[in-house]
Order: structure tokens, then sequence, then C-alpha cells
């Protein structure tokens, strides 16, 4: 009891207090499973061991049917042999026993002795053949299971990728193919187990009733040892583990790029030295307790299996005295308690492992089902094929929100990107902490289970954050911060509802021409071009070409027409050449293709300043990566976009990190784009560019307050007016000349 308030009760140290305000918790999905874990009795355990070897089967067979047979029938055929040498030891050590002569006494034995080798050898055989077969299923589970998760989730639709409960969902169910591969292996020594204990009991029971009882009282002492420990690991993990990712954390700052200036400017290095110490002496004292603990749980299982074997011997002693037992079976009992023990004891540990993986094959499943329901639909109407317009019609749409989070959480926080994703990859996952084997003596092997962001589609970005939410733990690519640095999370008051992000929109866009899109920070222009990129539906009203609803459209067909750089396009971790094809990844990737897009971006001289030219990776933290400067990165964005020839090209603030040479040369580019027929929707705060384009619509709040031509505009004085003129202001307003004196 003392020892469950011990462990349950987090010790946070003075340096995660002042740091974080509290214990530093990310909010990972496998969480949810270590009251599941620890609630659990064995008893229950055993009740779904069924249901959790037909999961592995099934998972088998999905795999390599074959090679499922045969590890089947190879567990199987072991535990027969494991039997019948049980059997022949008693026979031979009949033989051995009674007769006259040693001679005659060998030479009776010799068939039994036969029968044994033989057996060996096909019990080794048998186990070769297994573990080729075991060894050839687990990567081919662990890539099934890992396909498929990552198709379902590239295929639903992006408000459940933005959903917290979906993601969350997504980050537990990451583990599960992993923990299906590892099922592989547990479930195989666990049917080994059941078979060589079912051959040790059956035998026992043959030779004398009274032994059965015998087995079971020598082995539960290890059995309990080792589940307690395990258990308690468990649960200290989820006490010590969080305040030793606080730790890596400051170790983590004290070592990457982007604080490495303010470390050496501010000598910050000394503070966060001090506190990374603290932290990991506080992790340290709770390693101690664990040892200690395990080394008491070890004593007391040894003493016990120690009485229990002295009480064994004494029966069979006893047994013997009273002539109710042959020496021969005496001999052949021991050696079966000695396999039946070994085997149980197995069993134990390798249920306790199986059922913990079995929780998170469990979320892969659920997401399977989830991802199924929230995927793109597939089919639908077909878009007419050159349409004149797109007409919003009373457009209104709102981003699902979070629930605020429960009292006394403040301090839980997400790795980098305001969504749940994965954990740092320096702590291992509780099951990660893999006891392969474990004995009472607490020996062990571990293995860290990785990350996501060890896994493609690492480091997903959604683009924008929640409403009311400040994502800060991203780099300024938008990739999360290195080793998943917590994003500070503020939220809404509980309570209050968000405003629409589009409320009751109506607007045509012209086809063929330049339309540019308006307004304040937050006043809807990125959500109404996502609407029109088909990333989300409408709330209510519809979204219709030439008459045709986009939301009875082909999704994919409606995919195939837009070109979109957005705000924060995707700085793919890959070469430069991908980086721009990768626009539409489905088209032979031609040079002349390349050449062009890369011309009509204006990109020639990034591409021509580039060490490899367009072989060259564009990711600094690989060896041989280089890194773009933002306006640099722009201009490939674009150069992605032109490659996609789409009908509709879309552009989110495309200068943003451009100077003003370069800025104005980027409009010409697009403006040259619009001259070949493509319709450009174009989003902007630089409204000296905005004066090409065909059409504005002014957005304030999410509602449509102006439209029309640039120079209707600014003749009827409204809100583009008023921001125009701002802007103009700023270049002929005089700086107020210094005081003398
Ligand atoms: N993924 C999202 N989840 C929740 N809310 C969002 C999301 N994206 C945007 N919002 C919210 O919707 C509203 C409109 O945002 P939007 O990005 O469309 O504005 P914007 O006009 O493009 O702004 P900016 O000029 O700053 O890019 C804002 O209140 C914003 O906080």
């Amino acid at each position: 009891m003392r020892e469950k308030r011990e462990a349950s009760e987090p010790v946070v140290s003075a340096s995660e207090r002042l740091l974080f305000g509290g214990p530093l918790r990310y909010d990972m999905g496998w969480n949810q499973h270590a009251d599941a874990f620890l609630t659990l009795s064995f008893r229950a355990m055993l009740t779904r061991l069924p249901g959790m070897l037909s999961s592995s089967l099934r998972l088998a067979r999905q795999a390599d049917a074959r090679a499922a047979r045969v590890v089947l029938a190879a567990e199987a055929g072991r535990g027969v042999a494991q039997a019948v040498s049980l059997l022949a030891v008693n026979n031979a050590l009949g033989r051995l026993l009674t007769g006259p002569g040693i001679e005659q006494r060998l030479r009776a034995a010799a068939p039994a002795l036969v029968v044994m080798a033989a057996v060996s050898l096909v019990a080794a055989l048998l186990r070769a053949a297994s573990v080729y077969a075991t060894g050839r299923l687990e990567p081919k589970v662990e890539r099934v299971a890992t396909e498929l998760y990552l198709e379902r989730a590239a295929n639903v639709e992006l408000a459940a990728i933005e959903d917290h409960a979906f993601h969350k969902l997504l980050d537990t169910a990451q583990y599960g193919a992993r923990s299906a591969r590892h099922m592989i292996g547990y479930s195989t020594r666990v049917i080994n187990a059941m078979i060589s204990l079912a051959a040790a009991a059956g035998v026992l029971t043959v030779l004398h009733p009274a032994l059965l009882p015998l087995l079971v009282t020598m082995t539960l002492p290890s059995a309990w040892s080792a589940l307690t420990n395990a258990r308690r690991r468990y649960e200290s993990f989820h006490t010590w583990v969080q305040h030793a990712r606080a730790g890596q954390l400051i170790s983590g700052l004290l070592t990457e790029p982007a604080a490495a200036p303010e470390i050496r400017v501010h000598g910050v290095g000394p503070f966060l030295l001090r506190h990374f110490r603290s932290m990991s002496e506080t992790a340290e004292a709770e390693q101690a307790r664990l040892s200690r603990l395990a080394a008491r749980t070890g004593l007391i299982a040894a003493a016990w299996t120690g009485l229990a074997t002295l009480a064994t011997y004494a029966t069979l002693g006893a047994l013997l005295l009273a002539g109710t037992m042959a020496l021969a079976v005496a001999g052949t009992a021991v050696i079966a308690i000695r396999t039946g023990a070994a085997s149980l004891d197995t069993l134990v540990l390798e249920i306790n492992q199986l059922h913990e993986e079995a929780l998170f094959v469990g979320d892969l499943q659920r997401l399977y089902a989830a991802a199924a329901e929230r995927a793109i639909p597939a089919g639908g109407e077909p878009l007419p094929e050159d349409p004149k317009e797109i007409r919003f019609e009373n457009v209104t749409f709102s981003y699902p929100h979070d629930e605020p989070p429960a009292e006394g959480h403040q301090a839980e926080q997400h790795p980098a990107g305001g969504h749940a994703t994965a954990p740092p990859a320096t702590v291992p996952h509780p099951a990660g902490e893999r006891t392969t084997g474990e004995r009472a003596t607490g020996e062990r092997t571990t293995e860290v289970r990785p990350t996501r962001e060890h896994q493609p589609g690492a480091g997903r970005g959604t683009g924008k954050e929640p409403a009311g939410v400040e994502a800060t733990g991203k780099d300024p690519s938008g990739r999360p911060a290195a080793g998943g640095r917590p994003a500070a999370t503020t939220r809404r008051p509980a309570g209050a509802t968000p405003r629409p992000a589009l409320d009751d929109v109506t607007l045509t866009l012209p086809l063929g021409r330049i339309i540019a899109l308006v307004g304040e920070n937050g006043s809807g222009k990125t959500t109404l071009v996502k609407l029109l990129a088909g990333l989300y539906t409408p709330d209510r009203g519809r979204i219709l070409w030439d008459g045709v609803d986009a939301a009875r459209a082909d999704r994919r067909l409606l995919a195939e027409r837009i070109a979109m750089v957005a705000q924060d396009f995707k700085r793919w971790p890959f070469t430069a050449r991908v980086n721009v094809a990768v626009g539409r990844s489905t088209a032979p990737m031609t040079e002349e293709r390349l050449a062009t897009s890369i011309a009509e971006a204006g990109a020639e001289d990034v591409v021509a300043d580039l060490p490899r030219g367009l072989d060259t990776l564009l990711a600094r933290n690989f060896s041989g990566g280089h890194e773009l400067s933002g306006g640099q990165w722009q201009r490939l964005g674009i150069a992605r976009a032109a490659y996609r020839r789409g009908s509709i090209l879309i552009v989110d603030e495309p200068t943003a990190a451009l100077d003003a040479r370069a800025e104005l040369e980027v409009f010409e580019k697009i403006r040259a784009l619009a001259g070949g027929g493509q319709t450009v929707v174009l989003i902007t705060h630089r409204l000296a560019s905005v004066r090409h384009a065909d059409l504005v619509h002014v957005l304030e709040h999410g509602r449509l307050v102006e439209s029309g031509t640039p120079d209707e505009l600014l003749s009827r004085g409204g809100v583009y007016a008023e921001l125009y003129s701002l802007q103009a202001r700023q270049f002929t307003a005089r700086v107020p000349a210094p005081e003398p004196g």
C-alpha cells in the first residue's frame, strides 16, 4: 500500500516548478493505457488470451499465410516432442534403475535413449523453422499494419487531422504497427509455453496426481516477482518519465542552433545546466527506488521458491519412502517439474506483454475504423469541363474547436505544433522498455520503441492552429521543433463561442482572371481559399462551379484543378528537383517541365546557386543538405505550383519573405501565369501589388465587405481605400526630425 502511494505521487523538482510552472506533461495517446494495464487482473488477461491470439493470427495470415502456418505447426510439433521426450526419459530411467547387470540395463534403456536423441533433433529443427518463419513474419506484419495506418491517415479529411480527438487517436495508433509485430513473437512464445506446459502437466498427472500441485507451488513465486516488477516499472514510468523528459527538453535546448545565440549572449547555459542536473537527480532517485524494490521482491520470491522446492523434494522423498512412487518416476518428475515451471514462468510474462501490445493494436484497429469514417469521399459528380465562374453562396464555416483543458492540467502541453504529435525521440515508450524473458533476478534487456519522428510522415504540420491556440514550438519552416519541444497553448475562455471564420459569404470568382482577397489578419482569406480547394466543406451555403455544387463533386477531380502555394507550404526534406516536381507527382518528371516551371516562377537563380543544382538536398540537418532562405523557398513554392499546371492557382502571401525587387518580379510572374488563361486567386497584404487584379474581394471578420476593381474600391473610400492609404502613407509620411540638443 505504502509502495503504491510512493509510486503514484509525482516528485516535482523545484527546477521543474520554476521552468514549467509544475510537472511537464506531454499529451501522448499511450497514456490512456496506463490504467488499463495496471488494473487488469491476470485472470482477466487469461480470459482475453484467445482473442489476442486470434488477432495475432489474423495479422500473421494477412502478412504471410505460409509463414504463419509454419510457425503454428512448428510450435505444436515442439510441444508434442517435449511430451514424447519426457515419456522417453521416464522409460530410460525405469530401465536404468531396475534390472540385473548394468550392461543389460543400458541395453534395455538404449531404445528410449535413441528416441530422446531423435526427438531432440526434431525439436531443434522445428525450433529453427519457427524462428525463421517468425523472423520473416514480424517485419511483414509491421509493414502491412504501417501501410494501412499511413494510407488511412493520408486519406482523411483535413478537418479530421485538425481534430484533436482524431489526432490523439492517430498518435496512439502509431505504436500499433510495432505492437502488431511484437505480438507475433509473444504469441509464438505463449503458444509454445502453453503446449509445453500442457505436455509437462499431462506427463506429471500420468506419473502421479500429487505432482501437479507441486509444479504450481514451485512456479508461483518467480511469476509473482516478475509480474510485480513489471507492473511497478510501468507505474513508475508514468511518474518519472515526464520528469526525465523535462530534463531531456533542457538538454535539447542547450544544443539546438535556434537557442545557441541567446545561450551565449545572455549566458543561459549555466542556468539551464543547473536545472538539468537537478531534474536528472530526481529521475535517478526514482531509478534507485525501483532497484531497491526489485531487489526486495527478488529476495522474497527466492525465499518462497526455496521453501517450495524443499516441500517438493520432501513430498517426493515421502512418496518414495512410502513406496507409492518408483525412483525412476521421481527422477522424471523432477525433470518435468523443472520444464513445466520454466514454461509457466514464461507464460505469465509473455501473456502480460502480449496483453500490453494488444492494447496498442486495439488502438490501431480503432483508428482504421475512425479513418474510414472520416475519409475523403470517393466518387461524385464531375465538374464542368470549362467553368466560367465559381460562386460562393451564403457560405458559413467555423473551425471545430477544442474543449478547454481540464482544471489542474494547465501544464499539460503538446509537443511542437499545437497538436499532440510524438514523444521526444529519447524517451522510451513504456512497452519499449520491454522485458525479454525477465526472471526474478531482475535481469532484462531493453529496446527503445521508435517514435514518430523516426517514421514516415513525421512532424505532420497542419498549417493553422485551432482558434485561440498559439503554437510556439515550430521552427521558421513550420516543422515541429527538434526534440518535441512543447508548445505553450493558450485557449479561449470556457464557454465562449468562437465567431465563424467565414460568415454568410456570397461572392463570385470569375475564372481566367486575377482575383485578389484582401483583409486584415484573421479576416478569413485563407479559410476561403481552403474551402475553394475542397479542403473543408461549408457548414452552410454552397460553392458552385457553374451550377455544380462542389460538395457533391468528385473531390479528387476538384483537387486536380487546383495548384496552391499556401502561406506555410511544405518544405519537403528532398532534393530541389523533387520539391518542384512534387507539385504533380503523378506526372512523368521531365527536365523540360521542370525548367519551364522554374522559369515561370523566376527561380532560375535560386537553382543556379545550389551546390548540386536541382539535385541538392534541401534539408540542412542531413549530410550534404542545404538550406534556402525564406524568399528562395517561396520561389521554389511558386515553381511547384507552376509545375502542377492546375487551372486555378491559389497563392497565399507569395511575397511575405521577399525583398522589394523580388516582390515586384514575383507579381510579374504571377500575372504572366494568369495571362496563359490560368485563374489566379491571390491573397496579399501588399495592396500595391493588387493594382493589377481584375477583381478584389475585401473580407472583414469573416464577412465580405467590399468587392470591385482596385480603382472602384479606391474611389469608394471604404475598407480597401483605408488600408491602401494607410500603406501609402508609410512611404510618404515624413519622419520627424530629431530635436536639436
Ligand atoms: N485550422 C484552424 N483551426 C481553427 N481556427 C482557425 C484555423 N485556421 C484559421 N483559424 C481561425 O479562423 C479565422 C480566419 O483565419 P484565416 O487564416 O482564414 O484568416 P486570414 O485572413 O487568412 O489571416 P492572415 O492574414 O493572418 O493570414 C481566424 O480567427 C483564425 O484564428
